[in-house]
């Protein structure tokens, strides 16, 4: 019930909404106008067209977020219109009102919308013709928008826990593989957009499994927990750092031109190597370093990085490869022709 093709939410929500609105207003509609009450009916009419469009316009364009305030506004309108015309009848409208506002829009605009409909109801309804009256009817509906911001804040907070929690690796606190794609996209279009450099550093510990095996797995936890403390160190606030798997992590450094990129990389595993040990074993790393060439795809370029880290490992470990092809990867972009085989173009550096 909760879920549609195109798996948005906020769309579902209001087709729910648009079919409610059928079901449950057409017939008073039809009631109205069937007892005389032509005007009321027109507006529970204006209603349900207003909302039903609304629904249709959400599925054809997926514009949920405007379409939504949209129906919080026509739905808020009708029940001012509906209170004032029919009298303790249309009253009743308001709470489910301000309740689906607060299922359908921001807070803070649901809260907007429940203040002018209360204080609206409140200062000039006719069905509530005593101060008592327009004081019951104020202080009822103001809990029940004060219940419903709590619930939207409520569900709101644990929306975004979830989604710190879906996109970090609990164990070092970086983000994780799924949130990389995105990462590299956004990255390349920055640089792209503002003609600024931005380099991957892809990395992997060396001979981690003989660490896990001479000192126990959480020993090896803990050093890929003080690698990633290290990592975080030496880096800048706009710098993401990845976990790609096991011992293996990608940081992608806005604005880092190649020589910067290089002095980076150098640093971490210099860091790494003089900072973390295992009873007498250091911890080195091995580095593969990729600027981004306009023009290619987020897939050539990790490869590019990644293939470079493969070949620090072959040349010995605890070394940076850096790759610069750009001018063969540019032509590339999107297609999924491997990288270009490494040679003059590519260049390793080992300070230890
Ligand atoms: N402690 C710990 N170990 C992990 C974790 N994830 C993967 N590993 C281990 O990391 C080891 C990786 O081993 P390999 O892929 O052979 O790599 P390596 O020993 O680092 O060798 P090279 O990469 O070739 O230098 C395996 O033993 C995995 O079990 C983790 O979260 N914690």
């Amino acid at each position: 019930m909760w879920s549609n093709p195109r798996g948005d939410f906020k769309l579902t929500l209001i087709l729910f909404f648009g079919a409610l609105t059928a079901g449950g207003v057409l017939p008073f509609a039809i009631y109205r106008f069937a007892t005389g009450q032509t005007f009321v009916g027109l507006v529970d009419l204006a209603i349900v067209a207003g909302v039903g469009l609304g629904a249709l316009r959400a599925w054809k364009t997926g514009k949920s977020e405007g379409t939504a305030l949209m129906i919080a506004v026509i739905y808020s309108i009708g029940c001012m219109l509906v209170s004032r015309m029919a009298g303790l009848s249309g009253v009743l409208w308001i709470y489910p009102v301000l309740l689906a506002n607060f299922l359908l829009v921001r807070r803070r605009h649901a809260a907007v919308l429940s203040i002018v409909v209360i204080a609206f109801v409140a200062a000039f309804d006719v069905a509530l013709p005593n101060i008592p009256q327009k004081a019951m009817f104020a202080v009822t509906a103001v809990e029940v928008s004060l219940f419903a911001y709590v619930f939207a804040w409520r569900a709101e907070t644990q929306r975004t826990q979830l989604e710190a929690v879906a996109a970090r690796d609990p164990l070092t606190g970086a983000h994780n593989r799924r949130n990389m794609a995105d990462e590299l996209k956004a990255a390349m279009a920055a640089s792209e957009r503002d003609a600024a450099p931005v380099g991957l550093l892809i990395f992997d510990l060396d001979h981690f499994k003989s660490i896990n095996d001479s000192f126990g797995h959480e020993a090896g936890d803990r050093v890929l927990v003080e690698v990633s403390e290290l990592v975080r160190r030496c880096t800048r606030k706009q710098d993401r750092f990845f976990r790609m798997g096991g011992e293996e992590f990608g940081l992608l450094l806005p604005g880092a031109e190649p020589a910067a990129l290089r002095r980076i990389a150098e640093k971490l595993r210099t860091t790494v190597e003089q900072e973390v040990r295992r009873g007498d074993r250091r911890v080195t790393m091995s580095l593969g370093a990729a600027s981004y060439c306009a023009g290619e795809s987020a897939d050539s370029w990790q490869r590019r990085a990644d293939l470079a880290m493969y070949r620090a490992k072959r040349d010995g470990r605890n070394r940076t490869v850096f790759d610069d092809c750009c001018e063969h990867t540019a032509g590339l972009a999107g297609d999924a022709t491997p990288a270009p085989a490494f040679g003059t173009a590519t260049r390793s550096s080992q300070d230890g």
